[in-house]
């Protein structure tokens, strides 16, 4: 969806196979899947699917049952120093003093750092969109603005990977806008960047890739438009003669909807006359049912797909269960 000036294919993070187990209960069961440079990644699932466990153990706070994780080649249990040198997080957020100034929080930090100087505090305050306002007090900022100080530190090291948790949660809609063309400007410059989110559309309009959990497994992996276009969905036709064009849809064994307005937005009914045809189906099919609509006599006036959202995607992934 975003074209991106500096996307490879070098993989920034790698999870496979990871387990975590707490008492008798596996509360992570089995997660795989690889973040690329540039790459936007979104980790979806309702609320206890185990995406905070999952993550705990990305950047080494909790230590998994089975399973490997690497960033950028290096081990984080093996060689934790190297591997997490190159990932920033916000996830255990580091404790943001309000009293200081951002420029002093971030100054705070940096003491924990090697080779922090001035001017990679002022090119990350600029980055965060900060430097206006990075000598006054954090106390005087927005949710935003913090959330964006948070960042900063993330950013401070030069790190490969950013790992935020829910990034937009308590955010206004602006705030959320920003938010996002902010992490889409990261990514650009060749970051790869981890977003948990619970939220789908959030997770459908920002992210490249998205891997599904839900109790601790993942379901599906794959680009966005990809996961959508493989699913079921609702076709829309105008087809001249309609009744024929229904009838050859049918033998060519495609459901057709007769209860349109149960399954349909009145708004997008509205749209077309009453001669319209809607049919339940895989929408990648379309391409080979067309020409034979064609090559036997049928009008096909028009053709449209109704993407359905990633909350009806996830419903038939996981037959309803906990979702927001
Ligand atoms: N230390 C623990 N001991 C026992 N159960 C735990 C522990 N940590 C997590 N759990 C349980 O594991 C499940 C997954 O938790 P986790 O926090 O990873 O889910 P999540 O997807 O991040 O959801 P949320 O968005 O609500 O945090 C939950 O049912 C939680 O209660």
């Amino acid at each position: 969806m975003h074209h991106r000036t500096k996307t490879n294919d070098e993989i920034i993070l790698s999870v496979e196979h990871l387990k975590k187990r707490i008492g008798k209960r596996w509360i992570v069961q089995d997660v795989s899947f690889e973040v690329k440079a540039g790459e936007i990644f979104g980790f979806l699932g309702p609320n206890g699917a185990g995406k905070t466990t999952t993550i705990r153990m990305l950047v080494d706070l909790i230590r998994p049952t089975e399973g490997q994780v690497a960033i950028c080649g290096f081990d984080v249990q093996k060689d934790p120093e190297r591997a997490l040198s190159l990932v920033g997080s916000i996830v255990e957020n580091p404790e943001v003093y309000t009293y200081l100034t951002g420029w002093e929080n971030l100054e705070q930090f940096a003491r924990m750092m090697p080779g922090i100087d001035a001017a990679r505090i002022q090119e990350v305050a600029d980055l965060v969109g900060l430097d206006q306002r990075i000598h006054d007090k954090v106390r005087t900022y927005s949710l935003g603005m913090r959330q964006r100080l948070g960042i900063a530190q993330a950013l401070l090291g030069r790190p490969k990977l950013l790992i935020l948790d829910e990034p937009t949660n308590g955010l206004d809609p602006k705030g959320i806008k920003e938010m996002r063309s902010f992490i889409r400007l990261l990514a650009k410059e060749g970051l790869a960047v981890f977003v948990s989110s619970h939220l789908l559309s959030e997770i459908q309009v920002l992210c490249d890739r998205v891997a599904i959990i839900s109790r601790g497994r993942v379901l599906a992996v794959g680009a966005v438009h990809e996961l959508l276009d493989s699913s079921t969905g609702y076709v829309v036709w105008e087809l001249e003669p309609s009744s024929t064009g229904e009838e050859m849809l049918a033998d060519l064994g495609i459901s057709i909807v007769q209860n349109v307005d149960e399954v349909l937005d009145d708004a997008i009914i509205a749209g077309f006359g009453g001669e319209a045809i809607v049919t339940q189906m895989q929408v990648d099919q379309i391409a080979d049912i067309v020409p034979r609509l064609v090559s036997s006599g049928l009008q096909v006036r028009s053709v449209q797909k109704v993407i359905p959202t990633l909350e009806q995607l996830f419903l038939e992934m996981t037959d309803g269960e906990g979702v927001e």
